[in-house]
């Protein structure tokens, strides 16, 4: 069994107060219009950058850096959070899944055999995020999976996609449809019955997250598993182009649900007693609620209607402390010994808290993708509740002001050694796409930031300040080499609502910051994983012989 004690760091002392702010979505971009950080006022993050090399710098929070198979990966919540909690980086779903379908593995484990167990008789379901994001899942993953599921037995397949446009461009889904359908066509070429049943956009349909709004996924419930929506059409594709031109103003993200239904009106693909299905995101935070709603016997979130009696397992298992999928095709990364873990065995308190659409990564994702607290003692966990049933650009201050007096109260309290906080509203109003309004949520975020460095005075105290990726520094498409942006074929601004590739930015301060230490300059490819050695050494512990290494030293 590891050891959890940590020996004191040899020149940090303990007992300041820390805390630690992660601002969601704030990149380092070209400071140009299209920067909604830039064009914001952000004096107190401005302070922290301008004039003070030792205690400011990027770090890196996308590809490899943060465990993405590729460099051109952009980071996300997921995966940021996970490295600055667990200080290494872990090969993550997307990678995990790569390998499982490359090797054919994934056809080979119990999860598979499961769900197989149903194809004789019952159809396959598969339902998820329907782009080439990466972030939740990917397009080619999904038409391996179909491809393989075909191969392995499946004689008939149902597809229940959710559009994006806000990992990819908005506007993209009927491409991605295309795709799909052109993968379909092969499957049922060689005698797979596979058809898209239903559809709907991943913010109106299935894809909440931390129980902000279950009607959210009580929408995808009667679309997927009832076979009934308000809307009903021949094809996805005419899904899209109808349910655009009767609105205008509905986008990918957006679209509601809908049924495909055959030339007698009847739904094409409900789940059935005996079926089998496969929710096949690898990401974890928007697939639980639905994985509860499949799988929990005692269901009390909505009316479901009806409960069909099938074989299910996610694309990995969403939460190992509730198991929940029981059943799953590709082991999720074990993120294990984090810096929550550490701390609590340290005896060091915390304190986190965000608003309902952040909670979970300050604690879920921060400690491993673990549901629930190391400690009741040591630690408190704070949700803010969120607004629902909204976009965030109409209310782009979120909640970030009572997040931080939540902060700033818990500082002054003087109960927590350290106290943790994401700050939503550069993500959120960000991917809206509306400029104006992300400018107003970074402006709001940095006062935050205020209050919270304020109560850090106040107690002598220190902070780290950084974010998890980028977003509002970046809101239109550009080309990488130039940074211009790319127009469209109308000569239009194409409006970035994802995350980016970019650098984001780290500092360190306050009162309590021994006056000695600053950022090491021998780690220029600093990634988020470097945080968590970086945070144990503030607390006065030297951090664990595998974490990253530490991105500050003490200078004699
Ligand atoms: O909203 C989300 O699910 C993702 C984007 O797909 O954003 P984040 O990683 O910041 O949570
Ligand atoms: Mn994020
Ligand atoms: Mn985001």
């Amino acid at each position: 069994m590891a050891s959890f004690v940590l020996p004191a760091h040899p020149k940090i002392p303990k007992g300041k107060k820390l805390a630690v702010i992660i601002l969601d979505g704030w990149g380092e971009q070209v400071s140009d219009e299209y920067n909604a950080i830039h064009v914001a006022e952000t004096p107190t993050m401005d302070a922290l950058k301008n004039g003070r090399p030792d205690t400011w710098r990027l770090v890196k929070a996308h590809g490899p850096a943060v465990g993405l198979p590729k460099e051109d990966d952009m980071g996300n919540s997921e995966v940021g959070h996970n490295a600055l909690g667990a200080g290494r980086i872990f090969e993550q779903g997307a990678g995990l899944v790569d390998t499982a379908l490359e090797t054919g593995k994934l056809f080979q484990g119990s999860g598979f055999k499961y769900i197989q167990e149903a194809f004789p008789t019952g159809t396959l379901h598969l339902i998820g995020l329907l782009s080439d994001g990466g972030v939740h899942s990917r397009l080619d993953q999904l038409q391996a999976l179909i491809k393989g599921c075909a191969a392995h037995g499946a004689k008939r397949i149902r597809l229940h996609v959710l559009t994006d446009g806000r990992d990819v461009l908005d506007g993209s889904s009927l491409g991605f449809v295309d795709d799909l359908e052109q993968t379909l066509k092969e499957v049922r070429a060689s005698g797979c019955d596979a058809l898209i049943a239903s559809g709907g956009g991943r913010m109106e349909v299935t894809m909440d997250r931390y129980e902000n709004d279950w009607n959210v996924v009580k929408r995808g419930w009667d679309a997927q598993v009832l076979g009934e929506a308000p809307h009903k059409f021949a094809s996805a594709t005419e899904a899209l182009k109808k349910l655009k031109e009767a609105d205008p103003k509905v986008n990918d993200q957006y679209y509601p649900p809908f049924v495909i239904v055959d030339e007698a009106g009847q739904a094409v693909g409900p789940i059935v007693d005996g079926d089998a299905v496969v929710t096949f995101n690898f990401r974890a935070d928007r697939m639980v609620m639905m994985a509860k709603a499949l799988e929990f016997a005692d269901f009390s979130s909505f009316d479901r209607v009806r409960w069909p009696k099938i074989k299910y397992a996610g694309m990995l298992q969403y939460d190992g402390e509730l198991k929940l999928p029981n059943h799953f095709l590709v082991s999720p990364p074990e993120i294990d010994r984090t810096s929550g873990e550490y701390m609590v065995k340290n005896g060091i308190s915390t304190f986190a808290c965000s608003e309902t659409v952040k909670f979970g990564h300050v604690t879920f994702f921060w400690n491993g993708n673990r549901s629930g607290q190391f400690s009741h003692e040591l630690e408190e966990y704070v949700e803010i509740p969120s607004d629902s049933g909204i976009t965030f650009n109409v209310a782009p201050e979120m909640k970030a002001i009572l997040i931080a007096e939540k902060a700033r109260d818990a500082i002054l309290s003087g109960k927590f050694d350290t106290v943790r906080v994401n700050l939503p509203n550069g993500d959120m109003v960000g991917h809206t796409g509306d400029f104006h309004a992300t400018v107003v949520g970074c402006a709001t975020a940095d006062k935050a930031v205020k209050i919270i460095l304020d109560a850090v005075e106040q107690v002598g105290g220190m902070f780290l300040v950084t974010a998890d990726h980028g977003n509002a520094e970046d809101m239109v498409k550009r080309n990488p080499k130039t940074t211009k942006p790319v127009l469209d074929k109308n000569g239009k601004l194409q409006i970035l609502t994802s995350h980016t590739c970019a650098p984001v930015p780290i500092a360190i301060g306050g009162p309590g910051l021994p006056k000695n230490v600053r950022f090491r300059k021998d780690l220029p490819n600093g990634g988020l994983a470097n945080v968590a050695a970086t945070t144990l050494n503030l607390l006065g512990f030297e951090a664990p012989a595998d974490y990253e290494p530490s991105l500050i030293e003490v200078v004699d």
